[in-house]
């Protein structure tokens, strides 16, 4: 069986370090910048780095259309940190002319944990990922406040100030994650996606 095609949507963020860690998971990784590439692959990644920038600029490449159609048709896409936000259906502490996908039933909040510390790290156990907790790393990271009763909620923070808040969600095959397993070096989130998208192809 062939490896899926997964591109990394490359108009902003830590592009590089997603394609890296895709293909440590047995994916044929790629950047998308243009309509045409996201026409050739499986899947989608949305990286971290700032939703509001990422937001114009999928309007400048003239993306939106061809990646809200991708998501209504079923391909799965995973959005780290920057990507969350771009995914929620609900954005607080955003700005009011940045907009998202038709993605995931959830409201996340912006810069969320921002207010008691910028960056932190932080265990966190994921529901379908076995061999103990994830080395999770929060950069201005968003928080998810709700779900819709078709959101699956797969990880929460433990301890600290910040604990119960729900940091990684699942509906259907869309994939969010607060934080950035792309920079730890662990390939088990990635492998997990890898994995959603070679059973919806
Ligand atoms: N590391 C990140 O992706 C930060 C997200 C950023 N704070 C935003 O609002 O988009």
């Amino acid at each position: 069986m062939t490896a899926p095609v997964i591109g990394v949507l490359a108009l902003q963020g830590d592009v590089r370090e997603h394609v890296a860690a895709l293909t440590a998971a047995g994916a044929q990784a790629r950047p998308v910048r243009r309509p045409a590439e996201l026409d050739a692959v499986d899947g989608l990644v949305i990286p971290g780095g700032e939703s509001t920038t990422i937001s114009k600029l999928v309007d400048i490449f003239e993306l939106r259309d061809p990646i809200d159609k991708r998501i209504a048709d079923g391909m799965p896409v995973y959005g780290s940190c920057a990507g969350m936000i771009m995914l929620a259906a609900e954005v607080l502490d955003g700005r009011p002319d940045q907009r998202g996908f038709d993605g995931i039933a959830m409201t996340v909040r912006r810069n969320a944990f921002g207010r008691q510390v910028d960056s932190f790290e932080a265990p966190v156990e994921i529901t379908g990922i076995p061999g103990g907790p994830l080395h999770a790393v929060f950069i201005r990271a968003p928080w998810v406040e709700r779900v819709g009763e078709n959101v699956e909620v797969l990880g929460m923070v433990s301890d600290g100030p910040a604990s119960g808040r729900i940091v990684a969600v699942r509906q259907h095959n869309l994939l969010a994650t607060s934080f950035h397993p792309e920079l730890t070096g662990d390939p088990r989130l990635h492998a997990y996606f890898v994995d959603l998208v070679r059973t919806a192809r």
